[in-house]
């Protein structure tokens, strides 16, 4: 029978699978019989990793990373296999593991670093500080990046007070019921012993932890070191959401600065809705025309969904052409029941918008063919209430995101110009 390779589309648990397999500390994927070689890849068909049978053995071998994984928790620093680590660790070197699930506390901190300092341990010391990420987090717990950034402030404390032990950082993507075991560890980086820090806490810092509340900025100062405070304090305090409203003429920019506007903000984590013009006629505003009436209504609908999608913690980007005071007055208020709302004039002079023309509208409009045309034969009223005034002309694309974001962080300012 002649050798059969094949392709296997992995989603997000299988995926996280196949990295334990890559860090060694999990199984290699079975391949199915009669297969001798399986290509892994992402749901975006990305080739990921390539697993080859020869007698009774599978070898695993990288090809590429995840596309998506991104941030602290997906650093290639910390995401290297156990068989590298072994092959850099002293031999001879007394080799423990150190598994951290939850925000490192003082407490997990000062007893490690007794450990490390112990006259029991002979010298010179190795700990793996294995980090345990799992990519679905619910609101309110810790991300996989925080629970990262928390654990290496540990880790670059501990470094500085360990003497002739080193301390080595890796993130294993983990979920209820597919966690490594202790001997799996000890076995990956040949570990006598393997510490599950938050299971070695007295009883009273298991149950002030449990207990830790919003708000008891002391007890999570007595608690945690600052990075892991800061953490909590931020998975404790619900995302305020936003509701972003650029407005001004066709052509003027407002669609190319949206989008770009979103795609940061998903860059940086957090969630965010583009309301695209286009598919805002199409959906929620089928059969709509351009009538005073028909826009009033068309921009109230956006800011009806926009303020529910920021009341949920979510940032909300649209950029309708929203002509009329008194509908972006209805949105500001519905958004800000629940959260801040932000309004951008993307004002770009006319002449300029006509001169892109992008879809041949304003010529049309011009020879009277599109009759209620913005700026042509139907009015804008100026907003005298922006938060942030933009002129294309002289501001890029990213800069206008990064004023926008600015603004939106800022909280409430005075009207800015550029
Ligand atoms: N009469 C008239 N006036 C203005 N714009 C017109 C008109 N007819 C069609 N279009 C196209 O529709 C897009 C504007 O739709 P909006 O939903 O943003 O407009 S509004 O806020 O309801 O006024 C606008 O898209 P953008 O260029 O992206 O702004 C135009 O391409
Ligand atoms: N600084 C800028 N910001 C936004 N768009 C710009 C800028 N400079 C040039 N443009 C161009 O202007 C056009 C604006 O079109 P679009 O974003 O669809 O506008 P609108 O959504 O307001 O109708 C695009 O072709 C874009 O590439």
């Amino acid at each position: 029978m002649s050798p059969t390779t094949t392709t296997v589309a992995l989603g997000d648990d299988a995926l996280d699978g196949l990295e334990r397999a890559l860090l060694g500390v999990g199984p290699a994927p079975a391949l199915p019989d009669g297969v001798s070689a399986v290509t892994y890849t992402d749901h975006e068909n990305t080739p990921l990793a390539r697993a080859e049978r020869s007698a009774d053995l599978v070898t695993l071998v990288p090809l590429r990373p995840l596309a998506r994984g991104t941030g602290p928790a997906w650093d290639p620093a910390i995401r290297r296999s156990a068989s590298e680590i072994r092959a850099e660790l002293r031999s001879g070197a007394t080799r423990m593991v150190a598994v951290v699930r939850s925000l490192p506390t003082r407490g997990d901190l000062t007893a490690l670093g007794k450990l490390i300092s112990s006259p029991d341990v002979a010298r010179p010391g190795i700990v793996v500080v294995v980090v345990l990420v799992s990519r679905r987090t619910p609101p309110g717990a810790i991300s996989a990046d925080g629970l990262v950034r928390a654990t290496r402030h540990a880790v670059a404390q501990l470094r500085q007070d360990a003497d002739e032990t080193d301390v080595v950082l890796v993130a294993v993507p983990s979920a209820p019921g597919t966690t490594p075991t202790a001997q799996t560890l000890a076995d990956a980086y040949g570990a006598d012993t393997v510490l599950l820090l938050d299971d070695e806490r007295p009883r009273l810092e298991k149950e002030a932890v449990l207990s830790l509340r919003r708000r008891q900025r002391a007890l999570a100062d007595a608690l945690y070191p600052p990075a892991s405070a800061t953490e909590l304090d931020a998975a404790l305090t619900p995302a305020r959401g936003a509701v972003i409203l650029l407005t001004g003429l066709s052509g003027s920019g407002k669609s190319t600065i949206a989008r770009a506007l979103v795609s940061r903000l998903e860059e940086e984590g957090r969630a965010a809705t583009l309301l695209d013009g286009d598919a805002v006629r199409h959906h929620l505003s089928e059969g709509l025309g351009f009538s005073r009436a028909d826009r009033e209504t068309n921009v109230r609908r956006i800011g009806f969904v926009a303020a529910l999608v920021a009341q949920h913690g979510g940032i909300a980007v649209a950029a309708p052409i929203a002509p009329f005071a008194a509908s972006r007055d209805d949105v500001r208020r519905l958004a800000q029941e629940h959260a801040r709302f932000v309004l951008v004039h993307v004002a770009t002079p006319l002449a300029v918008c006509e001169a892109r023309d992008r879809k041949g509208l304003y010529a049309k409009a011009r020879a009277g063919s599109i009759p209620d045309f913005t700026g042509i034969s139907s009015p804008y009223e100026v907003p005298t209430d922006a938060d942030l005034v933009l002129d294309t002309t002289r501001v890029s694309v990213e800069d206008a995101v990064d004023r926008i974001l600015t603004v939106v962080l800022a909280g409430p300012t005075r009207e800015q110009h550029w």
